[in-house]
C-alpha cells in the first residue's frame, strides 16, 4: 500500500486534503513540513502532502525553501481546499470561553484570523503551534490549561472540543494549495482533476546583475505564449538582494516550447530546477 506522509496530526487541514485524493492509502502523520519531505527522500514514505500557499497569507516559505534548497523531489499533484477556521475550547470551558488566556494555532491560521482576534479578543495572547490540529489536541489533552485553539470542524470532533465561534477567518475567500511530492517525475491521475496541467520551475538568475535580465527571462515565456500562473521570488540565502524565482507555467514540461524555453534560459545563464508537471484536484468541503 502506498505510504503518504502529511503534516499532522489527524484532522489537520493537510490531513483532510490528503484524504480527499488518497482515501484508502496508509497515511503517516508528521510533526513538521521538513519531516514530511524527508520521509520521502529517506524512503520511509512514497509521497508527502504539504501546504504551499494560502489565498490570504501567501506562500508557506518553509515548503518552498525546502523544495529548492534541501530536497530533490517532484510535484505529482496539487490539491486546492477551502479553509474555514473556528475557535474551539475544551467542553469544560465552553461557558467562559472568552476568558481564555491564550489561543494556539498554526501561524497561517492565526494570521488568517488576525482582525477577528484583535477586535474580538484583544486581551488574549496567541501562540504559534505546529499545526491547527496539534493545537486542538493540546486543548483536549490539557483541560487544566485556560486555552483555546483555532482549527477546523473535523478537529473539533476528533479531539472532543466545543466550537464557540465559527468562521472567524477575516476574508470569505480562504483557500489553501497543497502539494503532493514524490521521488519520481510523474503525475498522479487518480480521479477527477482539472483539465489544465501545470509545471513548476525554480529559476536562479546569473549573479552579474545586467540591466533588463528579468525582462529577458520573462520574454522567454512571453514570445512562446507560455502562460505563467504565478511568479514569486524567495531569498537565495547567500546575501541580501540574491533571489531565486518560482514560476508556475500552464503547460506540460515536455511541450516543444517548454524545451526551447529551458534552452534559452540556460543560454541566458539561468539554472532551472524542474519540479515537474501535475494536475490540480479541488476539494469542495472542509
Ligand atoms: O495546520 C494545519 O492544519 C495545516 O494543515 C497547515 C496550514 C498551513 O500551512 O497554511 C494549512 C491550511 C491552513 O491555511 C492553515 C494551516
Amino acid at each position: 500500500m502506498t505510504k503518504i506522509a502529511y503534516l499532522g496530526p489527524e484532522a489537520s487541514f493537510t490531513h483532510l486534503a490528503t484524504k480527499h485524493i488518497f482515501p484508502v492509502q496508509q497515511l503517516l502523520p508528521m510533526r513538521t513540513i521538513p519531516e514530511c519531505i524527508e520521509a520521502v527522500t529517506e524512503g520511509r514514505a512514497d509521497l508527502a502532502v504539504v501546504p504551499v500557499e494560502n489565498a490570504l497569507e501567501g506562500t508557506v516559505p518553509l515548503t518552498i525553501d525546502y523544495l529548492y534548497h534541501e530536497a530533490h523531489v517532484y510535484i505529482q499533484a496539487e490539491i486546492l481546499a477551502p479553509i474555514a477556521q473556528h475557535l474551539m475550547v475544551h467542553p469544560d470551558r465552553k461557558d467562559a470561553w472568552d476568558q481564555v488566556e491564550r489561543i494556539y494555532s498554526h501561524p497561517h491560521a492565526l494570521a488568517q484570523c488576525h482582525k477577528y482576534l484583535s477586535y474580538r479578543l484583544p486581551h488574549v495572547e496567541t501562540e504559534q503551534y505546529a499545526s491547527t490540529a496539534a493545537a486542538a489536541k493540546l486543548c483536549a489533552d490539557h483541560p487544566d490549561m485556560n486555552i483555546a485553539a483555532i482549527a477546523n470542524e473535523t478537529a473539533a470532533h476528533a479531539y472532543g472540543l466545543t466550537i464557540v465561534e465559527r468562521d472567524i477567518h477575516d476574508f470569505h475567500f480562504n483557500h489553501t494549495r497543497f502539494l503532493v511530492v514524490g521521488p519520481k517525475n510523474q503525475q498522479i491521475d487518480v480521479q477527477n482533476h482539472q483539465p489544465q496541467i501545470k509545471t513548476t520551475w525554480m529559476l536562479k538568475l546569473p549573479q552579474d546583475d545586467r540591466p533588463g535580465l528579468l525582462h529577458q527571462v520573462l520574454s522567454v515565456f512571453a514570445w512562446r505564449r507560455l502562460n505563467l500562473s504565478k511568479i514569486e521570488s524567495r531569498p537565495l540565502k547567500t546575501g541580501l538582494g540574491h533571489y531565486f524565482f518560482i514560476v508556475d507555467i500552464l503547460e506540460q514540461e515536455d511541450h516543444i516550447m517548454m524545451k526551447g524555453a529551458v534552452e534559452e534560459l540556460t543560454f541566458l545563464g539561468c539554472s532551472v530546477k524542474n519540479l515537474g508537471s501535475y494536475y490540480t484536484y479541488e476539494t469542495s468541503t472542509e
